[in-house]
């Protein structure tokens, strides 16, 4: 079934974490998936959506090009990793992206950055002047520098808040979060075999909040939960959210195209508007 929503393409936000981007029992980058995404954001661009990306994926990367299993517990090893990471990442997106005819540019970003008025006003003028130039933000956290302070809050810890935050300080009008899920479910669906797929979301209830738990993979690091806050950012500041599989980033076309794929996060207002 096909239910069209209210749907524009403006300036959309894509989130696409790590159990994504990395198989995570054999370790595998999985280029399929960096290619197709790279092909529809730029299609997307060259149609004249203003595109921007949220990328997971540097510690994950680091992981495998150093051929290690296990995440290191010390900070400096795992900061180490995202800095190898990171370069491994952003080659693999250049590369695919200028397949495609388009162009990247990279933000690494820290918390601090939002709180102080001056440099949050910097990057987001950077990004505007970027989307000006038809050129897609491709954007992470700066996990090499970012470390958790008592009076210097630098860490986002996450990068499905971070896409929110980004996605409503640039007026996006649609975050979609791809995972390696195909949506939120009503219980986690590792662990309950019954747990069924919701397709629309207007309001966080009690119930929903209490059937997210935490990552289910290896690689991932939010889980549910993050992607929830991050969905009730969106809403809150009247915007959508849709959480979906990126088993194959081209379902972004389909999203887009207003279908009823993954779960939706709209507040009922806007549904109703339509
Ligand atoms: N209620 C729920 N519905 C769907 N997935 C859930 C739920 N609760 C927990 N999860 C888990 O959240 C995982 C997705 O989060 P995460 O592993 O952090 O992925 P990503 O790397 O994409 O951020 C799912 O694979 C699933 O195991
Ligand atoms: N900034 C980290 C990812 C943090 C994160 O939120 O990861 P994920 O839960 O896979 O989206 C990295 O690039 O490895």
């Amino acid at each position: 079934m096909t239910e069209k929503r209210p749907l524009t393409c403006r300036r959309i936000v894509v989130k696409i974490g790590t159990s994504s981007l990395i198989d995570a029992a054999t370790g595998q980058i999985k280029l399929q998936t960096i290619d197709r995404l790279a092909f529809t954001l730029a299609a997307l661009n060259h149609q004249g959506c203003d595109m921007v990306l949220v990328t997971s994926g540097a510690i994950g990367v680091g992981l495998t090009q150093q051929r290690l299993t296990e995440r290191p517990s010390s900070i400096a090893e795992q900061q180490a990793l995202a800095a190898v990471g990171q370069c491994e990442l952003m080659r693999l997106y250049s590369q695919r992206f200028n397949d495609y005819d388009a162009q990247i540019g990279q933000l690494l970003l820290t918390h601090d950055v939002f709180d102080y008025p001056v440099s949050r006003t910097h990057v987001m003028d950077t990004i505007d002047a970027l989307l000006a130039h038809q050129i897609i933000p491709v954007i992470n956290e700066n996990d090499s520098v970012a470390v958790d302070e008592l009076d210097h809050r630098t860490t986002f810890g996450d990068n499905d808040q971070l896409s929110a935050l980004v996605a409503t300080q640039i007026g996006a009008d649609l975050l979609i979060v791809l995972s390696d899920i195909d949506g939120l479910y009503d219980q986690d669906p590792r662990r309950h075999a019954d747990a069924r797929r919701l397709t629309t979301v207007h309001h966080l209830s009690e119930d929903i909040l209490a059937g997210a738990a935490g990552s289910g993979s290896r690689l991932g690091t939010g889980g549910m939960v993050t992607k929830l806050k991050a969905a009730g950012h969106m809403m809150q500041a009247g915007a959508q959210m849709v959480l979906a599989s990126g088993a194959d980033p081209r379902i972004i076309s389909h999203i887009i195209a207003g279908e009823n794929v993954g779960t939706w996060f709209v507040q009922k207002a806007e549904v109703e508007q339509s």
